[in-house]
């Protein structure tokens, strides 16, 4: 089922789909056709193994039936020379094998994890949205790995056991076929065995993997909200809640393995039965001279050699299920289509003036509870707009809508006349920069998080940025300056000198439409006024989106928008609105009760 425009893009909980095996195997044929010499040399190993696994029982039955009673001395020799070699033969292949088949598995699931990965970074926002981040990682790297097991030289055994099978079997109906017809009694058991735990098998282990992507988003959400837990003191009641996770891990995982081992020695007890009645008829032949000794030890030799093959293929049933659960849950997020794409045809956005118009705009982040409806609104080249309401009324919608991060479902945003469904979302987002009140820094320097944007820029626009945007400063007070690591394992910023970087990532990439969403609200009055001198630096020249709950941030605006439930009640600049006695000017007194001039 592929998911499209106004299906949820959202996975967890959706019913399993029976994906069918051969979606599976042909996926993985797609990763490793490339490898076909390698493939052939596998192959090629394993059809080796087959044969000298079919050629030692015959040496064996020659030095028993026909040198033992010759007394032939030096042949006796030979053959056991010649069985040294065989089995020095099957290590070398059987070594080849598994690393040409390591080789072409690492390879393919190498591919395959980066097509999931691109995939999952062309995703737009509400996919994101709806899907936790611990399960996405799961999907990424345990399904994935587990896929792996597919292409593995035992697999590909298999292909030489079927060979070994037909052999064998060939081989014991040529030699005796009503021993052979008694051998092949257990296989229909063998059969109706397999499918009866194929689908439970696969079932419990999709369990598993589901199991194991909600243990990793409780993981995720407890170590990414560290602070939280331990400053409300719920360690040991995430403790626990993890532990309920792990329960049902462990529980799950024992169903499963239970269901696996049951398999195998249910297996192996069919192919005993097969065993004992070979035996007990060979003897019975022997006993009247109808067979050899030399004959029914080959004979039993082929009957375990006959066994391994479909012990192999009964492991390859459970390997299949597994595979199958985790291919499963990793087609699930490649089949989501994502609902914000360039169009076929979209341009790449020339340098832009930066006039952006919402013409008449309907958007809802879910259907039923519309945010903006029938809206209207202009931001002018080189003007500063800014966006205040209460909280909830729309204002980072706004910003997101300009980004593209989502798509309207009524009417048109243009920017310098373009519609920004016919621009490119590359061409569109390298000409803005967003600062927003949670800065994001990734594990690095302090040089490549300024120069997140702009990989490419020199020392001296780094530097001349972080001038700017008033971070020099404390930069150069760290010994390692901008060489300084941050993130998860560098040193520790404070929110405001985090946010002189993200002003510092947007001077250097000069972008002409610049969004400020809530850039100062979390400061202090010194950091602010730092902050405010960056971005009257960085303001002028540009189309600037303000969105600000302190007013004092957005006097100097050249208009400024007062939202309600996505519905514009006042736009002006700071002294019409004022003057009109309105909803801005009641803010503007509870902010300012002091000030109150008009
Ligand atoms: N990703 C989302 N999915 C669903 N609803 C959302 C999402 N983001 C925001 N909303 C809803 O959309 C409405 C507008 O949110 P928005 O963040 O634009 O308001 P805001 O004016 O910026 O608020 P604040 O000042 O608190 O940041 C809110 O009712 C919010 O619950």
């Amino acid at each position: 089922m592929r998911q499209t425009q106004g299906s949820t893009p959202q996975m967890k909980g959706r019913a399993p789909q029976l994906v069918t095996l051969r979606t599976m195997v042909k996926e993985m044929f797609m990763h490793t056709r490339s490898q076909w010499g390698l493939l052939m040399l596998g192959a090629i190993s394993v059809i080796a193994i087959s044969v000298l696994e079919f050629m030692i029982p015959q040496l064996t039955k020659h030095i028993i039936d026909r040198i033992i009673p010759a007394k032939r001395f030096y042949a006796l020799l030979e053959t056991g020379g010649l069985i040294v070699l065989a089995g020095l033969l099957l290590g070398a292949f059987n070594f080849g094998s598994s690393y040409v088949m390591t080789l072409v598995s690492q390879k393919a699931i190498f591919q395959l994890r980066n097509k999931l990965y691109k995939h999952t970074l062309s995703l737009d926002l509400t996919f994101f949205d709806r899907n936790r981040t611990g399960d996405l990682m799961a999907r990424l790297t345990g399904d994935v790995n587990q896929l792996q097991e597919l292409v593995s030289a035992d697999s590909l055994s298999i292909l030489a056991d079927m060979i070994t099978f037909m052999a064998i079997v060939g081989y014991l109906f040529y030699t005796d076929w009503k021993l052979a017809l008694l051998t092949l009694i257990t296989l229909p058991f063998l059969f109706v065995t397999s499918r009866f735990f194929s689908l439970r098998i696969k079932r419990a282990y999709r369990t598993v993997r589901q199991i194991s992507a909600e243990l990793n988003n409780s993981l995720q959400d407890t170590l990414s909200g560290i602070r939280m837990v331990k400053s409300f003191a719920s360690e040991d009641k995430e403790a626990v809640e993890f532990a309920k996770w792990s329960e049902q891990h462990r529980t799950a995982t024992v169903s499963a393995s239970r269901l696996s081992a049951i398999f195998a020695p249910i297996i192996n007890w069919l192919n005993l039965i097969g065993m004992a009645v070979v035996l007990l008829f060979g003897s019975w032949q022997i006993m009247h001279n109808r067979m050899t000794v030399g004959e029914i030890i080959a004979y039993l030799a082929y009957l375990r050699l006959l066994q391994a093959p479909i012990r192999s293929f009964s492991r390859l049933i459970t390997k299949l299920q597994q595979s199958a659960a985790a291919f499963e849950r990793i087609q699930e997020v490649l089949e989501v289509v994502p609902r914000v794409c360039d169009k076929e045809d979209a341009i790449v956005l020339p340098p832009v003036q930066g006039d952006i118009v919402f013409d008449d705009v309907g958007f809802a982040y879910e259907e039923g509870r519309p945010i903006l409806e029938n809206f209207h609104l202009r931001l002018r080249r080189n003007q500063t707009t800014a966006l205040v309401g209460s909280s909830g009324s729309g204002k980072s919608t706004i910003a997101y809508l300009i980004a593209r991060l989502y798509d309207v479902q009524r009417g048109d945003i243009y920017i310098d006349g373009h519609p920004l469904t016919d621009v490119t979302m590359k061409s569109l987002r390298q000409q803005m920069g967003i600062v927003s009140q949670e800065v994001i820094l990734l594990n690095g320097t302090i040089r490549e998080n300024i120069a997140y944007g702009k990989p490419e820029a020199t020392a001296e626009e780094i530097q001349a940025a972080a001038v700017a945007a008033n971070a020099h400063e404390f930069i150069t007070a760290f010994p390692q300056g901008y060489e300084t690591s941050i993130g998860e394992r560098g040193v520790k910023l404070s929110g405001g000198q985090k946010q002189r970087l993200s002003i510092a990532r947007a001077f250097l990439t000069n972008p002409r439409i610049l969004i400020l969403d809530e850039a100062t609200a979390a400061l202090d009055t010194e950091s602010e006024q730092h902050i405010q001198r960056a971005l009257s630096l960085l303001l002028p020249g540009r189309t600037c989106l303000v969105i600000a709950h302190r007013l004092s941030t957005i006097q100097s605006a050249d208009q400024i928008v007062v939202l309600e439930h996505g519905q514009i009640m006042e736009l002006g600049n700071h002294e019409t609105l004022l003057r009109q006695k309105g909803r801005y000017k009641a803010l503007y007194d509870m902010q300012f009760p002091a000030k109150s001039i008009y």
